[in-house]
Formats: structure tokens, sequence, C-alpha cells
């Protein structure tokens, strides 16, 4: 059997918050306000960020104004029956945070990794949702790139909105969800001496 070296209390902890985050789809209220939020925040910042460049902002999206964006998005559908979907859509979480990527030019950090950066920020923000107890998922969002989004939101020329986290409170009797053991073997290459 491999065994592994001890690992400080602290490794348990954030390993099982890793392990045992799942994505929430039916959300209810409440959810974070502004303060919970700013801190959670400034935590997620602290994602691996080459340059510290924080090339991302996000807009919070609650109450009221997910109806206006609804709207804003359903604007884009192809047809009416669409339409009136994508609208229902923006109200399925009470907090919804629209993730902007803001990739810079930069003599020696391109543009990929930007994005990554800001994967990295965002994948670390659901996780610590999660840890709260807090539900959320990240969703690509019904036409993030139509133009009538763009301009509801506001995203400027060389941002890109990289979809939505819905945030909330998990749906009571919704219990955990078990998470099928991904076999990873497949997946890492080896180079080198492994009789470690
Ligand atoms: C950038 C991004 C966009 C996503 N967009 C969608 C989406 O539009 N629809 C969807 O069903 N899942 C989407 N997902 C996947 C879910 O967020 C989620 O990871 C998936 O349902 C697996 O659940 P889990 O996080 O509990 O493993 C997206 C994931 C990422 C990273």
């Amino acid at each position: 059997m491999t065994t592994f070296p001890d690992a400080p209390a602290a490794a348990g902890i954030v390993e099982t918050a890793i392990r045992t985050r799942r994505s929430t789809i039916r959300l209810a209220e409440p959810a974070p306000g502004p303060d919970e939020l700013l801190d959670l925040l400034a935590a997620a910042a602290t994602a691996p960020d080459h340059g510290q460049l924080r090339p991302w902002r996000l807009i919070a999206i609650s109450g009221d104004a997910r109806v206006r964006l609804g709207e804003a998005a359903a604007e884009a559908a192809p047809t009416t029956d669409l339409a009136e979907r994508i609208a229902v859509k923006h109200l399925r979480a009470p907090l919804m945070l629209a993730i902007v990527f803001q990739p810079r030019d930069h003599p020696t950090i391109p543009r990929w990794e930007q994005l990554a950066a800001t994967s990295a920020m965002t994948t670390t923000l659901l996780l610590l949702l999660d840890a709260r107890g807090w539900g959320g998922v990240w969703f690509g969002g019904p036409h993030p790139d139509a133009p009538q989004v763009r301009k509801h939101l506001g995203i400027g020329d060389g941002e890109q909105l990289l979809g939505y986290l819905y945030v909330g409170t998990p749906v009571p009797g919704d219990g955990p969800r078990p998470r099928p053991a991904a076999d990873v073997r497949a997946k890492l290459t080896w180079l080198g001496d492994t009789d470690r």
C-alpha cells in the first residue's frame, strides 16, 4: 500500500474542502452580501497570478438587477420561447457574479497566463464559498458574448465575460452528492526517477 508522510492538520482541512466541494444548482436565498463577498474575494485573489496583474473584475447582480440582465440576454435569443427560458435562468440564484476577464498587454506575461490566473481565482472563490456553506456553480451563461449582454453589463472592448458564478444557499434536502472517483493515472506522465 502506498504511504505518504504525515500531513499537517491544516492540510487535511484543505483537502477535505477540495474533495467534498460540489457545484450546487438549486439555490435559494440568502446569498453573501457585499462585505462577505469582498472578504472572500480578497482570499480568492491569492490564487497563482503571474505578476499579480489581477486581470479580472467581478460584477455582482442581485434582486431586480437579475431581471434586467435576463431581459438583455433574452433579446439575443432567436425565438420567443427561448427568450422566456433564458430570462428565467437569470433567477435561478439570488446572486450572480459575472466574471470579467481583463487581459492586459504585457511584455512577458502572455494572455493565456492571465486567463489561467483568472480561472484559478474563480475556482478558489467557488471553493471558499462552498467551504463557508454557500452553494455555487459556474455556468457559461446564456449568450455571454451577445452585444445586448455586453452593453448591459458594461463589458469593455478587450474584456471578455467568462460566464457567471450563481451563488446562494443550497436547498435543504439536496444533500451532498458523492463524487465518482476520477482515474487520473493516464493523466500523469513522469519523466525521470520514480524511486522516492
Ligand atoms: C467556465 C465554466 C463554464 C461552465 N459552464 C457550464 C454550463 O454552461 N452548463 C453546465 O451544465 N455546466 C457548466 N460548467 C460545469 C459546472 O460548473 C460544474 O463544474 C459541473 O456541473 C460539475 O459539477 P462539480 O463542480 O460538482 O463537479 C462550467 C464549468 C466551467 C469551469
